[in-house]
Parts: C-alpha cells; structure tokens; sequence
C-alpha cells in the first residue's frame, strides 16, 4: 500500500498511474474535497476529466494514510515545511518520498533536505522529472527520477513504484535531482516570458541555453553531479516546462511577458524558487544573470524591458 500526501493535480495523477500496481490512500486535508472525490470517483478540482480508480481510496484521516510505509508528498514546496512540522509524529519513520519541486524559501533547502534535516528518523527521497500530471494519470509513457541516498532505499523505491508506463530511473544524486527540478521552474518563467513579450522562438532557445548553464553552474557549486543536471531531472524537464502550454510556471511567464494577470491560485512554484536560488547564488558569488533577471521582473513586472535590455547589453564574452 502507498499513501500520497497532498489530491493536488500531481499527487492525483500519481495515485491513478500508482493504482495499477498498489492500493493507494490519497489524503487531502479538506473535508468536502475529500467527499466530491470519493462521490465522484474523480478530482474535478484538481484533475479533471480523470477518474479515480477503485484501488484509489481518498481519505482526510492522515492516521490512516500513514498506514502506508511509503508516503509520496505532492504538496507544494513551501508548504513542506510546515506538514513535516504539524505531522512530525505521523510521519516519524517512514520513507518519505517528495514530488514537490523547489527551494524552500525560509531554510534555501530543497525537499529531501528540509525531510531530513526535520525528521531525522525517516528515510527520504525525490521524485522529479519531466512529467504532467494529466499525462502520467493517463498512463501516457513517462520517465521520472528517483534519487535516494542510500543505494538500497533507491532500488527498493525504483522497483515499488515502477509501473509499465511510469518508468523510473534511480540515482544517487539527491543534491542534484532536487536543484534540476527546482531550478528548471525559474528558467520555464523566462522562457514564457520570452515568447509572451514577443521576443522569438530563437531567444527563447538562447535563454533555455543560458539557462541550463546557471542551472548547471550553481547546482555544480552546492555539490551536485554534473551528469544529473544533464539527465531526466535537469534537462529532460527543463525542455518539457520551458517549451508546453502545458506548463504553470512557462504560462505564468507568458502572461508577465504580455503585462497580463495570472490567478494567484493557481500553483507557480518557480517564483519562491527564483527568490531562494538567488540567495544561494549570493552565498557562492555565482553570476547567474538570467536568474536574477527572473527575480527583478517579479519584484517588478514594469521593468521587464529595462530587464531585457540588462540581459542584452552584458559585456561580450566566450560562451
Ligand atoms: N502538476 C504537475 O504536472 C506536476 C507537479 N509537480 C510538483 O508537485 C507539487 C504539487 O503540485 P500540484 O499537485 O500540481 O499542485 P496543485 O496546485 O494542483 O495542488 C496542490 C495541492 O496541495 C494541497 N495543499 C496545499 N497546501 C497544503 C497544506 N498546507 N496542507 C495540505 N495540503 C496542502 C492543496 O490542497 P487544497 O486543494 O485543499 O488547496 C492541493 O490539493 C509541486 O511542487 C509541483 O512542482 C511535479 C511534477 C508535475
Ligand atoms: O514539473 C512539471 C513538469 O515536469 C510541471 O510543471 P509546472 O508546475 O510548470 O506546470
């Protein structure tokens, strides 16, 4: 039996891929969302148009979710810290397997991280990669990475949750899966605003470019492998969100571009990322100026051509 933590779009779609295989107990902390799901047999607010397998058993009552040894967050990244803080007994020596993508903004960890540092006890991991939720719950082939630590909580975890259309590859490489995954969110929103301003498929292909090596640049920095960054976690989802309409944060970024509103509700986890990779950034003297381009348009959307312009009149140098 599996638990995923969070009847978000992405934990949706994992429960229904994860059903072929497993019983899956999907929490939400909301009653009535809870109710329409198991009436319904479906996540109309979240996942629409998909339904639920029996084997999906939606539930309010985290005790029983934590019946499950492995438990898969599909929370937002900064909403982590504070379920591992509220939770900490439920959770206390589980594997803990996080979906979510980013930095959290208080402690600039990412999500195996912040797990390990708040509850020692548990065994944790990452799930990331090039994936949309709708396409996974579809059963749409798709590639994920699985990085784990420890080499046996890896190949335990690659081979649990597996499916014949959700393939995992497993890595070593915990450092490096989560800042692929978080940082390729930040270079989406400088892509949609690329294209969103009118800027040409060409520009946007130089900044995806530019992109990767300050993604790979400061991921390098904090002690990540470089062949991570190069694999499903890092580049693979760096083209899927920086290039589908499909994508919250490259669509975000679109409608910043175009000085059009975006629904707040609506989850764009590459913002607080920008934010907490610049700070790292700060820490380890990095020059990361499509980052920082990112970071000066969302403090301030009006400056977005003088930002451009910045970005374009950098001294010339060897790429
Ligand atoms: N959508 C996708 O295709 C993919 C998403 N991801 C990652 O998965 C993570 C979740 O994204 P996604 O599922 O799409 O987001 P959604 O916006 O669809 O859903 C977020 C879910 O988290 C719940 N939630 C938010 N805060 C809390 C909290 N404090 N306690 C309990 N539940 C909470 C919300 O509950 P409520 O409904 O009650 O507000 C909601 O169900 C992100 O990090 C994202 O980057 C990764 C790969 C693909
Ligand atoms: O992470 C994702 C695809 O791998 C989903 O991207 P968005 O959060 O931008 O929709």
């Amino acid at each position: 039996m599996i638990a995923v933590i969070g009847a978000g779009a992405f934990g949706t779609g994992l429960a229904v891929a994860l059903a072929r295989k497993h019983e899956v107990r999907l929490w939400a902390r909301n009653p009535d969302h809870v109710a329409a799901m198991r009436a319904d047999r479906a996540n109309h607010a979240r996942l629409p148009g998909i339904a639920l397998p029996e084997r999906v058993v939606p539930t309010q009552d985290l005790a029983l979710a934590a019946e499950a040894e492995i438990l898969l967050l599909a929370l937002p990244m900064q909403q982590l810290s504070g379920m591992l803080t509220d939770h900490a007994g439920r959770f206390a020596g589980k594997v803990l397997v996080a979906t979510c993508k980013g930095l959290d903004l208080d402690s600039l960890a990412g999500p195996v991280d912040l797990i390990e540092r708040r509850l020692p006890g548990c065994r944790a991991a990452q799930l990331t990669g090039p994936s949309f939720a709708s396409e996974i719950a579809e059963g749409k082939p798709t590639a994920l990475t699985l990085a784990a630590r420890d080499p046996a909580l890896g190949r335990a975890l690659q081979e649990a949750l597996t499916t014949p259309t959700l393939r995992l590859y497993r890595s070593t490489d915990v450092i490096g899966a989560q800042l692929g995954g978080a940082l390729k969110n930040v270079i989406a929103i400088a892509a949609g605003v690329v294209i969103g301003a009118g800027l040409g498929a060409s520009a946007r292909a130089a900044l995806i470019t530019r992109g990767f090596a300050e993604m790979q640049n400061l991921a390098g920095a904090l002690g990540a492998e470089p062949e991570t960054l190069a694999g499903l976690s890092g580049l693979g989802d760096l083209i899927l969100t920086c290039t589908s309409e499909q994508s919250r944060n490259y669509s975000f970024g679109q409608a910043l571009g175009r000085g059009e509103h975006f629904a707040s509700t609506i989850t764009v986890e590459g913002t607080a990322t920008a934010r907490a990779a610049h700070r790292l950034a700060g820490q380890h003297g990095l020059d990361m100026p499509v980052l920082a381009a990112v970071v000066a348009v969302l403090e301030d959307p009006g400056a977005l051509n003088d930002t451009i312009d910045a970005l374009l009149s950098r001294p010339l140098k060897p790429e």
